[in-house]
């Protein structure tokens, strides 16, 4: 398992960005062929993307392509461009219902199928980023076995509601619950929106750390000096992971000499309390940290 804590948006039509795109550490990246690209450059954004998918070295980054939604021209021609170049999953961008999510599925398995790439092999990322998208997060991660990640648009979603987005994000926090819940319930990642403050690294660290809280598997991002950030909240804190490790040691010494209930810190340890140490000493591994670093 690899970690998917940062996906970087690049615009579709900016190869000079695309091309430095394994030297900044993200752990996925976005080629961007919606909002970051003008209507007029559309189709030279979709086939330079194509041209990058096929010929470029991305190295062990996971690349995904936010192409057009289901209710534009460019959608249709973003996936019968882009599917035969086979990145590892498209961004579906203002998903209302399942049948968004059916849509793209019907025309990917079609273009799989024409060019002999394995059945179900680029996934789907789908965007909750309006009000019915939100109500519909469940039933949109489970549409079909192709969604492996709902993330949500915070631009997006807030001009829906009419909302102003602040940096408290107050506006969005029902949201990021929801599409959180709905995401683990289907079993999928969640990818939390963009903090577009490029010059204010710690409201990004705070935020980070406020979503990561909430249960998100990763969080996008518009430059590369937000990706240590991101990287830095998802770490768990030092003194969260010693009081982990005291929680294991203790289980299994209660394991071995046959008791049920176990006390650290005189607090008790019940069965989820273990869970959840296992589960965050498993993040810090993922995340880098060698066991008996700490
Ligand atoms: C609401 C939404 O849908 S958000 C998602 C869509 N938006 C995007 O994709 C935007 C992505 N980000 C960007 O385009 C840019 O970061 C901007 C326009 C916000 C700022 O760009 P700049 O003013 O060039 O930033 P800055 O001068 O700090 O860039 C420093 C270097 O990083 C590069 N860089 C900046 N952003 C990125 C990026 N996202 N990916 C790769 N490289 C980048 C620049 O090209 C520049 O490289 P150089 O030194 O070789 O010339
Ligand atoms: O992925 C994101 O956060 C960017 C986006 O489209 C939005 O905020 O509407
Ligand atoms: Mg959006």
């Amino acid at each position: 398992m690899k970690p998917s804590r940062s996906m970087l948006y690049i615009p579709g039509d900016s190869p000079g960005m695309i091309q430095h795109a394994p030297i900044f550490g993200a752990d996925s990246i976005l080629l961007d062929l919606e909002d970051a690209v003008a209507l007029t450059e559309k189709d030279a954004a979709r086939r330079m993307v194509a041209v990058f998918l096929k010929r470029f070295d991305f190295k062990d980054l996971f690349v995904t392509v936010r192409i057009n939604g289901a209710d534009t021209e460019f959608f249709e021609k973003d996936l019968e461009e882009i599917i035969p170049c086979a990145p590892e999953a498209v961004r579906l961008p203002k998903c209302n219902g399942p049948e968004d999510v059916l849509l793209a599925d019907k025309k990917i398995t079609e273009i799989e199928n024409r060019c002999g790439l394995p059945l179900g092999s680029v996934k789907i990322h789908a965007m909750i980023e309006t009000a019915l998208g939100l109500e519909m997060a469940f039933a949109i991660a489970s549409a079909s076995p192709r969604v492996s990640a709902l993330t949500i648009g915070g631009q997006d979603f807030t001009a829906d509601m009419g909302v102003q987005k602040t940096k408290e994000g107050r506006e969005l926090f029902y949201a990021r619950c929801r599409v959180v819940a709905a995401a683990h319930a289907a079993g999928v990642d969640s990818y939390d929106t963009v903090w577009a403050d490029i010059m204010d690294n710690e409201g990004l660290l705070r935020e980070t750390k406020e979503i990561v809280g909430l249960g998100f598997t990763g969080k996008a991002c518009i430059h590369p000096s937000q990706i240590a950030t991101i990287h830095k909240a998802f770490m768990p804190a030092e003194k969260d992971l010693r009081k982990a490790e005291r929680v294991v040691e203790a289980a299994e010494r209660a394991e071995r000499e046959g008791k049920g209930v176990v006390s650290v810190d005189d607090k008790m340890v019940d069965a989820p309390v273990v869970a959840r140490s296992r589960h965050l000493l498993a993040l810090a591994e993922l995340y880098g940290l060698k066991r008996g670093e700490l």
